[in-house]
Formats: structure tokens, C-alpha cells, sequence
């Protein structure tokens, strides 16, 4: 066969990769420090330096490659990550390796959007009045407003490049405190800034920083007279919540979560459920207790004083050849959009028997294993969705039509298609801030072996 002049570029590949294949730790470090974008690099077959030295069981030359931040996502042409290469060629302890580190190829999913702890609850001082009204009126506590459940935002336009659209619009005491005053705002104690100041700040220096407070205004005041009160002129209120409110930072993200949910629990539960009675607020907008002092939810403690999380399940479906995936479609999805089959948890019903139950009702296939892989709370309104990966003891698929379209099974291939070159028509998956999105890339980097 005919064999052509290599450029300089290829020639620099070649002699990374095959230094990784022969295990060679000095050259390949010396490579890395002259050209430290050869790291990632592919040749022959979507084979990358982490693969061959997976393959050829070089533990040392696996361990440097992680250590510069080498990317254990990709797959080669057979659509295998380094971790199935080393677990199929035998070498447990390079796979271990792989599958220890920080990193989503391995099995640790990155952090789920709306998830991100933001701010200390500090969950002792809800009935701490005194300390409560004192924070409310601290000119450095942060007010974020919602209308209609939804928080006012801004849009950012310095980076186009940045998947961050919006942030939240942030008020301070004199700014809301008529609107906090009013008898139907709900007012929602956060928590406070986990974040020490850099050492340059001022008030650090003065030794008197304490970390601020944030709440969450729930009004019912126009809209329009709300976007009024702040000082930047791009703001709104997202209208349909479900794709509006995947566009904060990872951060903020989190603060909406959870004010949305203790929000949105104030605004349809607002009589009490056992008697009917009107109800006051309480703990820092954590708690509703009953006026009507005959009730027997004053006696004891009730759950019905309380937010409430409905469970859902998730999954991922494999099929009993581990290389396919059970995808379903709603009506209102966008067209060629397929996701995880879900479903909300029963009362008295343990979280496998409820995927079970969800596969069987939605797409007629049987499952058998299940395994919990990772939650996400979903503040649209309440729900705590429960990630699983499920093993398929049949495949015939049989849809309920009054809950999804269509289900389908995909094979890897098709899904690692669609994950990793883009929009594929036949199969857009749903957005990378979803748990179902990260359960479906688990599957793809990990082998399904449960
Ligand atoms: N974050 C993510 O990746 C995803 C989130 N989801 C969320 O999961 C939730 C549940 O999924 P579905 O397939 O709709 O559940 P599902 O398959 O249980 O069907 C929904 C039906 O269940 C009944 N239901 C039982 N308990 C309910 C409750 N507590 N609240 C509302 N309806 C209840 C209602 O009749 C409703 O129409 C949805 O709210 C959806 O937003 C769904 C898929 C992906
Ligand atoms: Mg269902
Ligand atoms: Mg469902
Ligand atoms: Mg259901
Ligand atoms: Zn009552």
C-alpha cells in the first residue's frame, strides 16, 4: 500500500500516540509540556492516548494523561471509551483508575443543573424571628422578586459564547421594602452566602463581614410596575417556565430551584387542607400553620404544614443486549425529540417497583434490575426527579398512547451520534441541563454492565 508524507502536525500525533502505546512516560510528558494540545488527539479509528495506554495496561502513562486533564468522554469507531477498553482487555486496575476519578466519562455524572447548593440553608434560623427581621432590613441582604412564581431576570449579552442567558435581577432593602411589607407578599428566607470575600474586600479588613442573606419576594403586583423597580432595562419574567429557566449559571440555577418550589407550594395550597382554613406563613416561608385554633393540624406535626416534593422516577432502559436504549416522545416535544420514559412515584411504592411500573404502563417492556444512578430536583413545580438505569427483561414495545407518542429503541451508536456530532433529525435529545441528557451520556460512556 501506498503510504504518504505525514505533515508536521501528524507526524507530532503519531509520535504522542505511539508513545502511549509503548508506554513510554518521558516522551510522552516531554510531547505534552511542547504541544499540550496533543492530550485529546485521535488517530487510527478514533483511537485517543488514553486508549492505547488503557489497552496496552500502562498504569503510569493512564495516570499522567488524567492528571493534564485528558478527557475520558470520547469513544473510538467501535464507540468504546478507554474505561470499556481497559476493562475488556483485563487491565481491572487501570479500569478502577478511570472509573475513581472526577470526571463524567466514568460513571461520576457532572453536577446536575438545579442542583448546585448555592447558598447555607441555615435552616435553624427560620424560627429565629429577631435574627430574621434584622437580616431583612441589612442593606446587604439580596431580595430576589418573582410574579406569577417566576423570578424577574436580565439578560446577558456581553458573551454570546457563554450557555449563561440570564441572571437574576438582585434588590436591596430600601429597593422592595414597601412591596415586603404588603400582607400578600410571601417572603422566603434562602439562606446565606456560603462564599468568603476575597481578602482584598474592604469590609473583611473592617472584620465586621458577615455573609448575606438572601429572600424571595412572591408578589402579586403587576408585572409590568414590578420591572420598573430595577435599575437595568433588559429585564422580564420568564413566561413558560420549562425552557426559560434552564438558562441561569450553575449557581443561580440552585436558588431557583428552591425558591420556585417553596413559591409555587404558597400559591396553591394557601387554605389549609385538613379543615379548610385560612392559613398564616411561618419559618422564614418554610412552614404554613393553621388559623383555625380548633385544627388538628396544629396537633403534632403534620406534613401538610410543609413544602411538598412529589418523586418521580426516571430512567434509562437498557436492552437485554446492552447496546440498545428504550427512548420515548410526548406530543408536546419538539419534532425528532426523544428522552428517558418517567413517571411520578405512587404512595407506598418503593422507587424500582415505581420504574417498573412506569416502563411497563408507558411501552409495554419488562424490566428487571435497577439500579439508582444520580437526582436532580425540577422546579416545574416541585418534582425530585430519581435517575435510574433499568435492564429490559422483554422488548416488545407496546406505547400507552394517553401518555407518550411513540417509544423506540436506539442503538449506542445512534445516541453516541446524536451526543457527540450534533443535531442528528432522526434524534435530538433533550438539553445537556436534564437529568435525562446525563443519564443517557452515563450510559454511553459507561458500559451498561449494572
Ligand atoms: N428533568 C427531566 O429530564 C425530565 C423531567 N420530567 C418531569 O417528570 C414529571 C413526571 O413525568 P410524567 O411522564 O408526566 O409522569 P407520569 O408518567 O406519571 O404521567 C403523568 C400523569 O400522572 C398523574 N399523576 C400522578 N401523580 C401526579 C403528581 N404528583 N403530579 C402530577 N401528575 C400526577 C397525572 O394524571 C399525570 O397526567 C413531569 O412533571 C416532567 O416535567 C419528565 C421527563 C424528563
Ligand atoms: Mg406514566
Ligand atoms: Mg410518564
Ligand atoms: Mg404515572
Ligand atoms: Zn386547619
Amino acid at each position: 500500500m501506498a503510504s504518504f508524507p505525514l505533515s508536521a502536525k501528524e507526524e507530532i500525533v503519531e509520535r504522542f500516540l505511539d508513545a502511549a502505546v509503548r508506554g513510554d512516560l518521558p516522551q510522552l510528558r516531554m510531547l505534552l509540556t511542547h504541544t499540550p494540545s496533543l492530550i485529546n488527539q485521535t488517530g487510527y479509528s478514533g483511537w485517543t492516548a488514553l486508549m492505547l495506554a488503557a489497552r496496552n495496561g500502562h498504569y503510569n502513562v493512564v495516570e499522567a494523561l488524567l492528571s493534564h486533564g485528558c478527557d475520558k468522554l470520547p469513544v473510538n469507531s467501535s464507540l468504546q471509551t478507554a474505561y470499556d477498553i481497559a476493562k475488556f482487555w483485563g487491565h481491572s486496575h487501570i479500569s478502577n483508575l478511570l472509573a475513581q476519578t472526577d470526571n463524567s466519562c466514568s460513571g461520576v455524572l457532572p453536577e446536575l443543573y438545579f442542583s448546585r447548593e448555592t447558598l447555607d440553608r441555615q435552616s435553624d434560623k427560620r424560627t429565629d424571628k429577631a435574627w430574621l427581621e434584622a437580616q431583612q432590613s441589612d442593606p446587604n441582604t439580596v431580595y430576589l422578586l418573582f410574579s406569577n412564581v417566576n423570578p424577574m431576570v436580565s439578560r446577558c449579552e456581553e458573551d454570546k459564547s457563554s450557555e449563561v442567558l440570564d441572571k437574576l435581577c438582585r434588590f436591596r432593602y430600601d429597593e422592595v421594602k414597601d412591596l415586603i411589607q404588603k400582607p400578600k407578599t410571601k417572603l422566603i428566607f434562602l439562606g446565606v452566602e456560603k462564599k468568603k470575600p476575597s481578602s482584598s474586600c474592604s469590609q473583611v479588613q473592617e472584620g465586621s463581614w458577615e455573609p448575606p442573606a438572601w429572600f424571595a419576594v412572591g408578589t402579586d403586583e403587576d408585572a409590568t410596575e414590578l420591572l420598573k423597580r430595577c435599575r437595568e432595562n433588559n429585564c422580564f419574567f420568564p413566561e413558560s417556565p420549562n425552557r426559560n429557566l434552564l438558562k441561569f449559571s450553575e449557581e443561580e440555577a440552585g436558588i431557583v430551584a428552591h425558591a420556585r418550589s417553596v413559591l409555587v407550594w404558597h400559591d396553591r395550597y394557601s387554605f389549609c387542607s385538613t379543615c379548610g382554613s385560612g392559613t398564616s406563613l411561618e419559618e422564614g416561608g418554610h412552614k404554613r400553620r393553621c388559623l383555625n385554633s380548633e385544627c388538628r393540624s396544629l396537633k403534632g406535626v403534620h406534613n401538610t404544614c410543609y413544602p411538598r416534593v412529589d418523586p418521580v422516577v426516571i430512567m434509562l432502559v437498557v436492552h437485554p443486549d446492552r447496546n440498545q436504549c428504550l427512548l420515548g416522545r410526548k406530543k408536546s416535544f419538539p419534532v425528532g425529540m426523544f428522552s428517558c420514559l418517567a413517571g411520578f412515584i405512587e404512595p407506598g411504592e418503593a422507587i424500582e417497583d415505581a420504574v417498573r411500573r412506569e416502563v411497563e404502563e408507558e411501552s409495554g417492556v419488562k424490566v428487571g434490575l435497577v439500579r439508582y444512578i444520580c437526582s436532580q430536583p425540577w422546579p416545574m413545580p416541585s418534582n425530585l426527579m430519581i435517575g435510574c438505569l433499568a435492564i429490559a427483561t422483554s422488548t416488545n414495545i407496546k406505547v400507552d398512547q394517553n401518555e407518550i407518542e411513540e417509544a423506540r429503541w436506539f442503538t449506542r451508536q445512534q445516541i453516541a451520534e446524536s451526543l457527540h456530532r450534533g443535531a442528528n433529525p432522526a434524534l435530538m435529545l433533550p438539553p445537556s441541563q436534564t437529568i435525562a441528557h446525563q443519564l443517557i451520556r452515563y450510559w454511553i460512556c459507561k458500559n451498561a454492565n449494572l
